[in-house]
């Protein structure tokens, strides 16, 4: 099936379908590439004054890391712009949470069109001092429009929250389906890799930087194919930029090290997103975030033997600290990445156009509006959604800062 419309018939659990039949799908549909070369990563002395020095910093920072387990990460944002209001929609389930609020699965009192209601908790988005990622994540959401992107839908406030809404994406988080397949067969991992490259080059031509790529933050369609999510960290950049951000796993080393960044730190974390897929674990994992630090700053990555050598040969020139040679930050920019022999089967416009058959169709079995594929969250039974402006207990100077943040935006 190369058609974009659900197929009943085709639909299947993780559990009816093994991953070699989902390499097997990949490899008929003949979609993607070869050759090494390896480079010895550059030595760099001054790694444990950094240390100190980045703990310091992560201290400081605290609230602009990302977990990685059920709370991941941050966020934040929006705005009352005419469109919405909350009397549009009828708030159902949660569907995951945040640092900052849920995201709810909500239905359009009007259309009956399921959508997903991202809520911030504008007292934490001030404590957490968030306001400005916030304010950029709508920014980025409205400016960015991809077939591998999350499409917002509108914005818009009370007393004490922010909205967003975005597309529902009934399939769930790659995240989930990697942890319960361990870890994925090459032709897979090709697959959903290839799919994330659009998207980042996408942004990259934008001169967004996302910043925030990991298996929690792709989304998988009813079709099975990817939408990148939660663009709390996205930032317009054409230059550099210094702010600590990202999940500690994912973040590049000189993130890391407070020294100024670009784009490339995107090929860096899009090179531990394809290890994480191929092996089922990041290779400078360690439970304790400063250790992980470290091991990101010491770079010594062990991969396993089952690696073949083509992919060996991308993931050592993506996850290189030396900036000089990262691919992506070379002066072909991420054509580098797309005509790295390991992509060499992968048919880019067609892949663009989603005519290439999924690896996995999630198990969407009563429609639109389906749940099944999100774990259940305690609900919230006193939400304070709707409360407008009279007694707003946030209306001290930090609020008022907010709201007037945001409407100069708008
Ligand atoms: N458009 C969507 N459709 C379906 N589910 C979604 C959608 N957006 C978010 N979710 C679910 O809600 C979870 C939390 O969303 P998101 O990561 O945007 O929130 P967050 O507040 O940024 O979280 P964090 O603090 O971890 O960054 C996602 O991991 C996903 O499971």
């Amino acid at each position: 099936m190369t058609s974009l419309e659900p197929n009943e018939n085709s639909i299947k659990s993780l559990n009816d379908i093994s991953l070699e039949e989902m390499a097997q799908r990949q490899q008929q549909q003949n979609i993607y590439v070869s050759p090494p070369v390896l480079e010895t990563q550059k030595e760099q002395e001054q790694e444990q004054q950094q240390l100190l020095q980045l703990l310091h910093q992560v201290q400081q920072n605290e609230s602009s890391i990302s977990s990685r387990s059920s709370s991941k990460h941050l966020h934040r944002d929006t705005t009352t712009k005419g469109k919405y209001s909350l009397n549009d929609f009828q708030i159902l389930r949660t569907l995951g949470t945040g640092s900052f609020g849920r995201v709810h699965l909500a239905r359009s009192i009007h259309n009956g069109r399921f959508y997903a209601m991202k809520t911030l908790k504008k007292e934490r988005v001030v404590n957490m001092k968030q306001v400005e990622h916030t304010n950029d994540e709508r920014r980025m959401l409205k400016l960015a429009q991809h077939p591998f992107i999350i499409r917002m839908w509108g914005t818009f406030q009370d007393c004490r929250n922010l909205f967003m809404i975005m597309d529902y994406i009934e399939g769930g988080e790659l995240f989930s389906l990697l942890r319960k397949s361990q870890r994925f067969p090459t032709p897979v991992a090709k697959f959903y890799a290839a799919e994330v490259f659009l998207a980042i080059e996408y942004l990259h031509r934008l001169d967004i930087i996302y910043r925030d790529l990991k298996p929690e933050n792709i989304l998988l369609d009813k079709n099975g194919h990817i939408k990148l999510t939660d663009f709390g960290f996205a930032k317009e950049v054409s230059d550099v930029t210094y702010t600590l951000c990202g999940t500690p796993d994912y973040i590049a080393p000189e993130v890391v090290a407070t020294k100024p960044y670009n784009k490339s730190v995107d090929w860096w974390s899009f090179g531990i997103l394809i290890f994480e897929m191929l092996t089922g674990y990041t290779p400078f994992y360690d439970p304790t975030p400063m250790k992980t630090y470290e091991n990101i700053l010491n770079g010594t990555i062990t991969y396993p033997d089952y690696l073949p050598p083509d992919i060996l040969d991308l993931l050592q020139k993506l996850i290189v600290k030396d900036l000089t040679k990262r691919l992506g930050n070379l002066q072909n920019g991420s054509d580098d990445v797309k005509n790295h022999p390991w992509f060499k089967e992968v048919i880019w416009e067609r892949l663009l156009s989603r005519d290439i058959e999924t690896p996995y169709e999630p198990p969407i079995t009563s429609g639109v509006g389906d749940t099944s594929q999100f774990d259940r969250y305690p609900e919230d039974k006193e939400l304070d959604y709707g409360i407008s402006g009279v007694g707003d207990p946030y209306g001290n100077n930090q609020i008022n800062y907010l709201l007037k943040y945001i409407s100069l935006l708008d």
